[in-house]
């Protein structure tokens, strides 16, 4: 396996390498820099003892999924100085030599434990300008035992992360109608399944032939990112692209495949992208939070009616995530494959 971190310091590049280029279209291009609008959820506000106010959060944050499938949460309690951390840590990991990173390579797509590079080598066609190391931390929490440092940090990021994620889901059930805990409890949340991501893009000479990650939507209920000084993600909404530039301290959340099966569609999982740059390496943190890996998930009965049929057959979150990882990531949405 070759990354793309020792590709970019193999030599001095002015061009990059044809199995790197991406086929696009004058839309890819497009973008629309109208990002006021964009949704942000104040988690004080949502897990407030006033119930006025968080009722008005909870409004808020059932509108973000219907109309976006993306916001940026704000007052989340994530300290900055362990978010800091985790992109420092991240970072530690990519520097470390070929030799010691590839101890942590995986084999299988559900490893525990994976470093790798592009999106799947054994389906992609072009290669991706990203590396990625990415590792199951709940149920049980897995991570490379070094750099030194890593590990306490991944567990203690995943777990506060999952705080976070668990008090989004309560708010989302009642944005639906549902008890506080309907999501919690037809999930398994509590065995559920916590993936962490750290992503690097090194910088690129030519990115606007390349893509960090393609369209894709995630699988998942809920995924929380962040990253380092260097933005590159942009969100699809109402067909065009938009380049999120992120609110200081803020997590940037958005609605998973899972959500918008269990909801039927009412919640929609956001397509989005990461693009590279010429300037850095970019590091980005995402955590997804999913069911418990055996549970089958299925449009909640509570939202599907006879006029509102089930969209999506059923289907475990093991076998979708399977579905997801061994197909192309080809601008169309894993979900298609299920639909019903
Ligand atoms: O790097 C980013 O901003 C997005 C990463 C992403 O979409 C993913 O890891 O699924
Ligand atoms: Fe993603």
């Amino acid at each position: 396996m070759f990354s793309v971190k020792e590709l970019v310091e193999s030599s001095t590049m002015n061009s990059v390498p044809s199995n790197y280029i991406c086929h696009k279209t004058p839309e890819d291009f497009m973008l629309n820099y109208e990002t006021e609008n964009i949704p942000t959820i104040d988690f004080l506000q949502l897990t407030s003892s006033n119930p006025n106010e968080r009722s008005n959060a909870i409004q808020q944050l059932g509108d973000a999924c219907r109309d976006w499938g993306f916001f940026m949460l704000i007052n989340h309690g994530v300290p900055e100085t362990l978010r800091e951390k985790m992109v420092r840590v991240g970072e530690s990991f990519f520097d470390m030599s070929k030799e010691e990173k590839m101890e942590f390579a995986g084999e299988k797509i559900l490893d525990p434990i994976r470093y790798g590079t592009s999106f799947n080598l054994m389906v992609d066609t072009a290669l991706f300008w990203r590396d990625y190391l990415k590792c199951l931390v709940h149920p049980h929490f897995n991570a490379p035992s070094k750099p030194p440092g890593l590990r306490e940090t991944f567990e203690e990021y995943s777990r506060k992360g999952k705080k976070v994620v668990e008090e989004l889901l309560k708010g989302i059930s009642l944005s639906l109608g549902l008890e506080e805990n309907y999501i919690h409890k037809r999930m398994n949340v509590e065995l559920g399944s916590q993936v962490l991501v750290i992503n690097c893009y090194p910088p690129c000479p030519k990115p606007e032939l390349v893509m960090g990650l393609p369209a894709h939507t995630d699988h998942g209920l809920l995924t929380l990112l962040q990253q380092n000084h260097l933005g590159g993600l942009q969100i699809q909404h109402k067909g065009k692209w938009i380049p999120i530039n992120p609110l200081p301290n803020s997590f940037l959340i958005n609605t998973g495949d899972h959500m918008e099966i269990l909801t039927n569609g009412k919640y929609k999982s956001v397509i989005h992208r990461a693009v590279v740059n010429t300037k850095g390496t970019r590091i980005s943190v995402g955590t997804a939070h999913g069911p418990n890996l055996d549970t089958i998930v299925d449009p909640a009965p509570e939202l599907v009616g006879d006029d509102n049929p089930a969209l999506y057959r059923a289907i475990t979150y093991r076998d979708y995530i399977l579905l997801q990882q061994n197909n192309e990531l080809d601008k169309k949405t894993c979900l298609e494959r299920i639909r019903i």
